[in-house]
């Protein structure tokens, strides 16, 4: 399977992935941590990917999303952005309300 048929099935397995550095109990940047926390707020289940792992996926999803940096969330499919639209997405409400939409809840307590 080629790189970007790797991230494409994960992409399309998990309702939300993140491709950060390190995984979300030990991020090895900022950034990373930053959407892990955001994420870990809103308490929804998402597959994380450690792009420190896979060199040949640290460099295909910057191609894949024509974005070049890490970290990069997916939801249902769909690119949402890096940790600066994340951050502000979650700070304005439009985090949740995007998640929502997509039919994704946080599991029931
Ligand atoms: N402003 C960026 C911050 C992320 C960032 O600058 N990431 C850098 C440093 S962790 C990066 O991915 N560089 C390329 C690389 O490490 O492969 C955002 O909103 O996500
Ligand atoms: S690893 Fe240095 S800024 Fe992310």
């Amino acid at each position: 399977m080629s790189t970007s048929e790797r991230i494409q099935k994960l992409i399309d397995s998990n309702d939300i992935v993140l491709f950060m550095k390190g995984v979300p109990a030990a991020p090895q940047c900022g950034f990373s941590a930053a959407v892990a926390q955001i994420l870990a707020k809103l308490d929804v289940p998402y597959e994380s990917v450690n792009v420190l792992a896979d060199p040949f996926i640290r460099e295909g999803i910057k191609e894949f999303s024509n974005w070049p940096t890490i970290p990069q969330l997916y939801v249902k499919g769909e690119f949402v952005g890096g940790c600066d639209i994340v951050r502000e997405m979650f700070q304005a409400g439009e985090l949740a309300t995007l998640l929502a939409d997509k039919g994704i809840k946080a599991p029931a307590s």
